[in-house]
């Protein structure tokens, strides 16, 4: 039997889950999304040629519901769902921060919940996606997760207790990378290039040291010195690196990313 999987407030991140489903080959008639605007709902079946359906709806005709509104409006949603569903539906949460936890104590006693932390590169079918089950979870409901986010790019199992840290890591991870792009790109300019060529420059760069990192099966560290030449260009700019504390601001960085993950769940 096929399953029916509902997405629930299908913004930024529950579109690229969808489109993923459906370049992995889900039928569109399997597939269920809501919205909180009629025009967005109108949107996605324009885009996805999907049903948008209400809250309530998705909650008793889908198998599986993979809830991606943001943290701070997960509580009103739950409350609206709750009524309609069944114990034996499994409830995927993609929020930052929240635990399974939360879901558990306002869901039917005994409801599976599945845990995800995935990232915007999953509209390219390149995302990490970090899966935590939750108390009654079993091996196939984490399969099932497997499945639906392992569409989209990379799947791995972790604890909850490390979900925050992996939120850190790679859910907020592609910004951390643009970020400098933009910063890169912006010493381009005071360089003298272009812009457009300082952006080509830095992007090809940034491709072409993600595929060595995957592939090369080589350290980081060694990957660095292949480039850094004695008396070189390079070890000029890891110095200037060094003296303004670029990887302690970065350390600082994901930890208050990681920090705010953990506050997340205590204001929703
Ligand atoms: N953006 C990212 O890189 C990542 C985000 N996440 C997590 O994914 C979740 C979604 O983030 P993101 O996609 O960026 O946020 P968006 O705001 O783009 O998407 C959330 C959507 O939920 C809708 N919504 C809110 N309440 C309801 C409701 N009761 N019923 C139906 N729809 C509702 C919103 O409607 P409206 O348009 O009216 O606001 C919005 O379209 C968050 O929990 C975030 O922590 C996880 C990994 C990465
Ligand atoms: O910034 C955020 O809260 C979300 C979660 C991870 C990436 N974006």
């Amino acid at each position: 039997m096929t399953l029916k999987v509902a997405v629930l407030g299908t913004g930024k991140i529950g579109e690229a889950l969808l489109s993923g489903m459906l370049r992995a080959g889900w039928a569109p008639e399997d597939l269920l999304v809501t919205a909180r605007r009629p025009e967005r709902a109108e949107e996605l079946r324009a885009r996805h040629g999907v049903s948008p359906v209400g809250n309530a709806e998705a909650a008793k005709s889908a198998d599986i519901l993979i809830l991606t509104v943001k943290p701070q409006d997960m509580g009103a949603l739950l409350d609206e769902l709750a009524p309609h569903l069944p114990a034996d539906r499994l409830v995927i949460s993609g929020a930052a921060g929240i635990p399974t936890a939360f879901f558990e104590d306002r869901l039917a006693p005994g409801t599976p919940v599945v845990r995800v932390m995935t990232n915007t590169p999953a509209l390219v079918d390149e995302a990490m996606s970090v899966i935590s089950a939750g108390t009654h979870a079993t091996e196939e409901h984490l399969a099932h997760a497997e499945t639906i986010f392992g569409g989209v790019g990379k799947t791995l199992r972790v604890p909850e207790s490390q979900q925050d840290a992996a939120t850190a890591l790679s859910g907020s991870g592609p910004a951390y990378f643009y970020f400098l792009v933009e910063a890169m790109t912006d010493a381009g300019i005071l360089l003298g290039l272009p812009r457009d060529k300082a952006h080509e420059l830095i992007v090809q760069a940034a491709i072409g040291a993600a595929v060595m990192l995957r592939d090369s099966g080589e350290h980081p560290v060694k990957l660095r010195e292949n480039v850094t030449s004695p008396a070189g260009t390079t070890i000029n700019a890891i110095r200037e690196l060094e003296n303004h504390g670029v990887r302690a601001a970065l350390i600082a960085a994901l930890e208050a990313a990681r920090d705010r993950s953990r506050e997340l769940a205590a204001g929703a």
